[in-house]
C-alpha cells in the first residue's frame, strides 16, 4: 500500500474488511440513512451551501466514536490499526482521524477538488471504502485521481475496495447512475 502511494500517489486494496464486516457496515449506513441522520454535504469549513451544491451533491453522516454501533466500531478499530502502522513504518506523525458515511444518490457527483482546506492543512491522507452492494461498468461514480504529469487514474467503486491517497492530490467523483455508498475519512497530523 505504501509503495503504491509513493509510486503513483494513491493505492487501492480490495477486501479490506471481511464480507461480514462489510455487510454490517453497509447495514449501519443504511439504517442511519433511513432514519434521516444524513445531511447534504458542504465544501470547505466555512462554505455556502448553494455554491457547494454545484460542486458536490452527496449526503453525509459523521461517525462519532461515542455513538458508533458495533459495525462502525470494528471499522474505526481497523482504521486505528492502519494509522498505527503508518506511524510505525513511515513516521507519518498521524494524531487523529475523522470519517463520514456518504450516499451519492443517482445523478450525484463531486467535482475536482483537494481534501485539504486552505486554512487548515491537518488532513494528510484521504481514505475511501466503497460499500455499494454491487457495481458494474456503466454504473458510474468512478473516482478520478489526477496524479503527477497530468495522468488521470480511474478507480472503480467496487464493493469492499479501499482507496488511499494524499489529501493534496486533486480528485473527483464522476456522476453515479446508481445509489453509491461509501465511508470516507481523513488521517490528520493534529488532534
Ligand atoms: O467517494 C469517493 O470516491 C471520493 C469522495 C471524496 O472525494 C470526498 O468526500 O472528499
Ligand atoms: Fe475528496
Amino acid at each position: 500500500m505504501i509503495q503504491g502511494l509513493l509510486d503513483k500517489g494513491f493505492e487501492s486494496v480490495d477486501n479490506w474488511l471481511t464480507a461480514e464486516q462489510l455487510n454490517g457496515l453497509r447495514k449501519s449506513l443504511l439504517t442511519r440513512y433511513q432514519n434521516d441522520n444524513f445531511r447534504v454535504a458542504g465544501i470547505g469549513n466555512k462554505d455556502n451551501l448553494q455554491t457547494a451544491k454545484r460542486v458536490r451533491n452527496d449526503q453525509i453522516h459523521w461517525l462519532e466514536t461515542s455513538k458508533a454501533d458495533d459495525n462502525e466500531k470494528t471499522f474505526l478499530n481497523q482504521i486505528n490499526h492502519f494509522v498505527q502502522y503508518l506511524n510505525e513504518t513511515c513516521m507519518a506523525g498521524l494524531k487523529s482521524f475523522e470519517f463520514h458515511h456518504a450516499v451519492y444518490e443517482q445523478g450525484s457527483f463531486y467535482k475536482k477538488h483537494v481534501d485539504q482546506f486552505v486554512n487548515d492543512d491537518s488532513r494528510q491522507f484521504s481514505v475511501v471504502l466503497y460499500l455499494t452492494e454491487a457495481w458494474s461498468e456503466g454504473d458510474g461514480g468512478e473516482l478520478l485521481l489526477y496524479t503527477n504529469n497530468n495522468t488521470v487514474s480511474k478507480v472503480q467503486p467496487l464493493p469492499g475496495r479501499l482507496v488511499f491517497f494524499k489529501s493534496t492530490l486533486p480528485h473527483e467523483v464522476l456522476t453515479s447512475n446508481i445509489t453509491r455508498l461509501s465511508v470516507t475519512g481523513w488521517l490528520k497530523n493534529r488532534a
